[in-house]
């Protein structure tokens, strides 16, 4: 290993369910998942400390440091126990992600391999970028604005000053990004490489059963498919995936085969998608709270107690959005075959409010991006209005009237195509879409005079990119958490 070489990060991205919250719980319906370039890093050094010693560090936090020591002989048995040094300080996400992928390590390679390169123990570095967390009480400090400029001027990967439960998330995905990295950053490091395709899919399994055993409970599991695959159409696993394994004493002979690609039980899909060219995707933070847990409960048991209703609502639903990702397709096709037609589309739009796109696509009939435009606008208007019907009769504020107000507001604005609450919706994030550059300022513009509520944009755009291997060089401000005398055991080269 010469000094010259760098070590290696593995990132993972957050998360944004742009259409079919709720539906997506449910395999018979899509949703569509958007990864953002908000990622999160895991770093992994041979240790310091010895066999079995491991310590995590999460330096953006105050209390951000936990340590381990794997209790079980590894001797024939594959399972590791990990024990806390110090119990009072746990972190589940962190715990669970490190103990399963290192029992299912040890299964999959040669002892002597895996004693070899835990010899010196593990230091193991957790980053997360700026955007996962509220960064409001930073630049309240520092008499800051709330806007995209002060965002800008914060340090990459900042101190978030307070303890890791204490953070105020923006609903990208921490935890499911966490543990997808840091999962596939165990297999990285222990060298368990096997082909791409299968390397990805048997990550996806690891991180999707220790996320769901760290919540406590089994989603519909599209932040952590996100986290693996970036953006794409996703059609959630069956829930009896996971039901042996989700108990407090794992059977690891079951849980490795259960996770194993080979044994062709996952029926999980991530159906390839992207937004199209000149689309930029923009996420605001709103100083409000949501629930998500007892929003699903309350929505789910409205569905379950008016079953033919809901299953009218969800097709409908359905059949829109499966309309928006139709389009949407149609649209990258098209500039694909036609770059050209494409960027006259954006021109023509760009400047125009997209209730008025219809006409100029009448007037200009051979440019069929434009009605394709206009299509995504009308479709998405409608399951917004279907989002408020699921909100009324559930009685559950999925686009609470406050966020109504906020999103028609923003679909005035020449340039948006789709604005609308993410996710489970309720009062904590928004979306926008728009097409062509000019509407980022126009609509910052809005955010920050918007009086109503506290509107706070993220840097965050779409990447389409899952987890992957980074230099850390190449990765501005991350080096300097990782103030270490030596380099990673070894150098990772796009193993994944
Ligand atoms: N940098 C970090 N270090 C350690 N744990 C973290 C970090 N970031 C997030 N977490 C864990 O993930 C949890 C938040 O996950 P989640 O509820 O999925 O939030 P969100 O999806 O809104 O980001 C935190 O409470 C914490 O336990
Ligand atoms: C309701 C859902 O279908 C989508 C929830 O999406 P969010 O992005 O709102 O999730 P949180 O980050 O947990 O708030 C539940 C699910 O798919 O698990």
């Amino acid at each position: 290993m010469t000094t010259s070489e760098q070590p290696t990060a593995v990132s993972a991205p957050g998360k944004v369910l742009l259409a079919g919250g709720y539906l997506v719980l449910n395999r018979k319906y899509n949703g569509i998942v958007i990864g953002t370039s908000a990622r999160f890093y895991t770093i992994i050094y041979s240790g310091k400390n010895g066999f079995g010693e491991i310590t995590v560090h999460s330096p953006q936090f105050n209390d951000g440091e936990w340590n381990y020591r794997v209790t079980e002989s590894l001797g024939d048995s594959f399972s590791c126990e990990l024990e806390p040094i110090n119990p009072e300080k746990r972190n589940s996400f962190v715990e669970i992600a490190i103990k399963y992928s290192l029992s299912i390590i040890l299964y999959r390679i040669n002892k002597h391999k895996f004693q070899a390169i835990f010899a010196k123990g593990l230091d193991i570095y957790i980053i997360g970028n700026n955007d996962f967390y509220s960064q409001r009480e930073q630049l309240k400090k520092r008499n800051l604005p709330l806007t995209s400029s002060s965002l800008k001027s914060l340090e990459p990967f900042c101190k978030v000053h307070c303890n890791v439960n204490e953070v105020h998330k923006t609903g990208l995905g921490s935890s499911a990004a966490l543990i997808t990295s840091l999962v596939a950053a165990l297999f990285v490091h222990f060298e368990v490489t096997s082909n791409q395709i299968d390397d990805r899919r048997l990550i996806h399994n690891v991180a999707q059963f220790c996320h769901c055993l760290a919540q406590g409970k089994v989603g519909s599991g599209f932040d952590v498919s996100a986290a693996v695959w970036g953006s794409h159409i996703y059609k959630r696993f069956s829930p009896s995936v996971l039901e042996d394994v989700m108990n407090q004493k794992v059977n690891l002979l079951a849980l490795n085969n259960i996770v194993d690609p080979a044994s062709n039980k996952w029926d999980n899909q991530a159906t390839n998608f992207s937004l199209p060219p000149e689309f930029t995707l923009l996420l605001a933070d709103i100083d409000a709270g949501s629930h998500t847990p007892s929003m699903v409960g309350r929505v789910l048991k409205w569905r379950k107690e008016n079953a033919d209703q809901a299953n009218i609502l969800w097709d409908t639903l359905a059949f829109h959005n499966t309309a928006i990702s139709n389009d949407l397709k149609e649209l990258n096709k098209n500039y694909q075959q036609n770059k050209e037609l494409y960027n006259i589309a954006i021109k023509v739009c760009e400047n125009v409010k997209a209730s008025e796109w219809i006409l100029y696509g009448l007037q200009n009939p051979n440019n069929t991006n434009i009605a394709l435009f206009s299509s995504i606008f009308i479709t998405f208007q409608k399951i917004r209005g279907l989002l408020r019907e699921m909100s009324e009769l559930s009685q559950v504020p999925i686009e609470p009237p406050k966020q109504t107000k906020l999103l028609d507001a923003c679909n005035d604005i020449p340039g948006v195509i789709m604005a609308g609450v993410p996710g489970a919706g309720g009062y904590d994030a928004i979306f926008c879409i728009g097409i062509g550059d000019a509407f980022n300022t126009r609509i910052e513009k809005l955010w920050n005079s918007w009086e109503e509520m506290s509107v706070g944009p993220l840097l965050s755009k779409e990447s389409s990119k899952g987890y992957m291997i980074e230099q850390i060089s190449e990765v501005s401000g991350l080096s300097k958490y990782l103030n270490r005398e030596t380099l990673p055991v070894k150098l990772f080269k796009n193993k994944l």
